[in-house]
């Protein structure tokens, strides 16, 4: 099993989307990131917990312990206001175990349009109506193996889901999640303004200013 040198950050996750982001974030800090896929021979790890910060203290106690270092585990979704905050935690299997992110943005729209509703706000001047007020989630847990500790926040976004996919950043639901007040996509973003106004941005921030006044 390949060590953790001096310095690298452990991220307890399988998606490349997210490492990209942790890449970013935490290259402006000088360190590295490495995640699960250097670590092919760890059994996927269980998420069933009820609620994202139970996900991600799951996924970083397992990777930490398994690993023996410090572990950041990341569980993260999309909550829909129209759909009674669906899909939540389901959010990575909302159209089944294994389900990819083409396939999840469709059920979004199929559920949405068949619930008829009215628009939650004005449509975009090319036509693009907004169909829900929605929520990206983001649950950060960082959990130490020498002391069984956990540091764990929450960062959130806002904004409406669209009837069209915009952009091609990103990954996941970011085509479909549009920002009024950027006149944006998730996707349309550069790495630096989703950092700055996603839910994960936000949870980092908190996550680093836990870690200062903690020392
Ligand atoms: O910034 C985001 N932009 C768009 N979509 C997003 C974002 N953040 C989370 N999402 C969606 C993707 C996936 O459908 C689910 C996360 O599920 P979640 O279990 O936390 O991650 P995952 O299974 O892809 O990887 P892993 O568990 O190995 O970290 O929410
Ligand atoms: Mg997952």
């Amino acid at each position: 099993m390949e060590r953790l040198s001096e310095g690298v950050v452990l991220i307890a996750t399988k998606n490349a989307g997210k490492v990209k982001e942790f890449a970013h974030a935490f290259a402006g800090l000088g360190r590295e990131v490495v995640s699960l896929h250097q670590f092919p021979e760890l059994p996927d790890i269980p998420e069933d917990g009820s609620t994202f910060a139970e996900n991600a203290r799951i996924k970083a106690k397992t990777a930490g312990d398994t690993l023996q270092a410090i572990a950041l585990a990341d569980d993260s979704g999309l909550r829909t206001f129209a759909l009674g905050g669906a899909p939540g935690v389901y959010s990575a299997r909302y159209s089944g175990e294994g389900a990819s992110d083409a396939d999840n943005n469709a059920k979004l729209l199929r559920e949405l349009a068949a619930l008829e509703l009215p628009d939650a706000a004005d449509p975009l001047p090319d036509g693009t109506r907004l169909l829900s007020k929605a929520q990206f989630v983001c649950a950060l847990a960082l959990y130490d193996p020498a002391t069984g500790q956990f540091t764990e926040t929450e960062g959130t976004v806002d904004g409406y889901i669209i009837s069209a996919p915009r952009g091609d950043g990103g990954f996941g639901y970011d085509p479909l999640f549009y920002l009024p007040q950027l006149g944006r996509s998730m996707a349309e973003l550069s790495k630096e303004q989703k950092q700055h106004i996603s839910h994960r941005g936000d949870a980092l921030r908190k996550l680093a200013a836990l870690l200062e006044h903690n020392g």
